[in-house]
């Protein structure tokens, strides 16, 4: 008879077997939803700049776009210091917007919660300005997920919050503010995990993030955006409303949907 070690049951196995499974058919989601929409926008004869969000779909997206050749001589901008240094080891053109006075043609980038309107909650990585930055710089602008993250009112998903982006002086202020505006919510600063950093997580700009959970938005997202972006210390708020064309999500049964603008 064999025995496991430890507090290694049988049960626990099987948990960390389903986990791991889960895992599996989500990234895999990731993967489908980012190479579709690779494949079906970017058109090197049109396009000559490409933005690129941040987060392990956008990972996905990275890997589609090196392996093909054509692509390669594009220029990419890159919303985080994550994708600048994915842009940089997979030895494609790194661009700024600066550097791209006529803007971007296209974006491309992941996303915490998409609903019907393809309106978004991001910010779950931290990157939301520069995201935000590029998404409005870009003629076009694309969402990528997996089937996890569609939904019928923003805030019944990504339930951690609406994050939001705020100059650290103007940290305790804010926090206050957003209490008084939402005073059934919860407004918590995001803590970093202490075995990697005590403390906050600070973004690539050195700002603090609030994670602002104020409970199922329904069609009150632009105005919830409008609301809190209009604080005087606050850099940016991860609502993405009326800016995608289209979102891909990637389904379990390895099929990809795609939503469009109505
Ligand atoms: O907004 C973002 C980062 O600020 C990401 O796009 C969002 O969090 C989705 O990430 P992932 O693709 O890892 O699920």
């Amino acid at each position: 008879m064999h025995h496991l070690p430890g507090n290694f049951t049988r049960a626990n196995f099987s948990k960390i077997f389903k986990r791991c499974l889960t895992t599996a058919t989500v990234d895999n989601g990731k993967r489908l939803a980012a190479w579709k929409a690779v494949d079906d926008l970017i058109l090197p004869q049109q396009h000559r700049v490409i933005g690129l969000g941040s987060g392990s779909t956008i990972e996905h997206a990275l890997q589609r776009i090196a392996s093909r050749q054509e692509l390669r001589s594009l220029i990419y901008v890159s919303t985080s210091f994550q994708t600048r240094q994915l842009i940089l080891q997979n030895k494609l053109k790194l661009g700024t917007l600066e550097e791209c006075p006529n803007g971007v043609d296209l974006t491309i980038d992941g996303a915490d919660e998409v609903d019907q309107d393809l309106s978004a909650i991001k910010g779950g990585g931290g990157c939301l300005f520069q995201e935000r930055l590029v998404a409005q710089a870009s003629q076009d602008f694309y969402l990528i997920a997996d089937e996890r993250k569609k939904s019928t009112s923003l805030g019944t998903k990504y339930t951690r919050g609406i994050p939001v982006e705020v100059i650290p002086m103007a940290l305790s202020s804010i926090q206050r503010i957003l209490m008084t505006m939402h005073p059934e919510g919860s407004i918590q600063l995001r803590m970093a995990n202490p075995s990697d950093k005590a403390g906050p997580v600070v973004t690539d700009n050195g700002n603090l993030l609030l994670d602002c959970q104020v409970g199922p938005l329904g069609d009150t997202a632009a105005a919830v955006y409008q609301d809190i972006k209009r604080l005087t210390g606050v850099v940016e708020v991860g609502l993405f409303c009326g800016m995608a064309k289209k979102a891909y999500f990637g389904n379990n049964d390895g099929t990809v949907d795609i939503w469009t603008k109505h």
